[in-house]
């Protein structure tokens, strides 16, 4: 595998306020990775760096091996964007908007064929009864699908979502989970994407990332996350009638010790593993206690 995203020790402040304070951030070709984080933490601000958007005061950065402080238009038409909100062309019909985007994407291609068709797009973000409906009366969540649409036109080797499903309906969100686990397994898109919606973060991620106060606070695999912090799984059980509970890191080896020491007398046994959001909770809140001692 061959790193697409490299960043190392990323600063930016805004005037005297330091938002990103160190961001170490690697992710492979092909690889999906959800930052997660509170309002505030800088996950926008970074994404905005990748993006070329801004300038960071400090650190080194690296997307398809080009500085996007100093990238052109050629790197651009290898990046897909979706930001958190953008509002455009309003009179415009969603087919008109995106035939003037793929524009752009034809004179860097390859092949004229690497852009993805409007037809196409229109279809594959579910908006083929709006395809020649003014920009300005989609609904809410239709404006977030031409969005990804948008994204996505020029089927970017690097794919940036800020909060992509903000506003999706249950049925949009499942058809955009499928669009990305489609573009990462057969053209291996890699992806980086912001959300604050922890099942989501679950299903699409291949590693998550957790930011807050500028920094990154751990990164890995659901299960990894949660490994990391402590009691981890909640083991319960009733032994002469009482019930017990005891948090671990380790469940299996605690159930074996308790049935070799309490055998039959053990009943009503529950094992409740930590789920991503117990997880997510704990590193927050254990970052920002650390913060405070740090103040005091
Ligand atoms: N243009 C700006 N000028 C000044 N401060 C800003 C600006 N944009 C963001 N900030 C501040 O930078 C910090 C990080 O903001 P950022 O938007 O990166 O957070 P985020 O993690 O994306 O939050 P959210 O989950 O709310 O989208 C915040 O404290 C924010 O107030």
């Amino acid at each position: 595998m061959s790193a697409v995203i490299e960043a190392k020790g990323l600063r930016m402040s805004y005037g005297n306020r330091v938002v990103l304070n160190g961001i170490d951030l690697t992710v492979e070709r092909g690889e999906l990775v959800v930052m997660l984080g509170p309002n505030g933490a800088g996950k926008t601000t970074t994404i905005e760096l990748l993006e070329g958007f801004r300038k960071r005061d400090e650190g080194t950065l690296r997307v398809l091996n080009v500085d996007p402080a100093m990238s052109d238009d050629r790197w651009r038409a290898q990046i897909g964007v979706v930001l958190q909100s953008w509002r455009d062309h309003s009179r415009w019909t969603v087919r008109q908007l995106l035939d003037h985007i793929g524009q752009f994407y034809i004179a860097y291609s390859a092949t004229e064929t690497r852009r993805i068709a409007t037809g196409d797009v229109i279809e594959m973000v579910g908006l083929r009864d709006r395809a020649n409906a003014q920009v300005r009366s989609l609904s809410g969540g239709q404006r977030r699908r031409l969005d990804v649409a948008m994204g996505i036109i020029g089927r970017p080797k690097v794919l940036f979502l800020d909060e992509p499903t903000a506003g999706f309906d249950p049925q949009a969100r499942r058809d955009f989970h499928e669009l990305i686990h489609q573009l990462v397994d057969f053209d291996a898109t890699t992806v980086l994407l912001t959300t604050h919606d922890l099942a989501e973060a679950e299903i699409l991620a291949d590693r998550i990332a957790i930011l807050d106060g500028g920094r990154i606070l751990a990164s890995g695999t659901a299960e990894e996350l949660a490994r990391s912090v402590a009691g981890a799984t909640e083991v319960s059980w009733v032994l002469d009638g009482t019930r017990h509970v005891h948090s671990t890191s380790d469940g299996t080896a605690f159930v074996r010790d308790l049935m070799a020491r309490h055998g039959r007398a053990v009943s009503e046994l529950r094992v409740k593993e930590q789920t991503l959001e117990d997880t997510y909770l704990a590193m927050v809140a254990r970052h920002e206690s650390a913060e405070q001692e740090a103040v005091r």
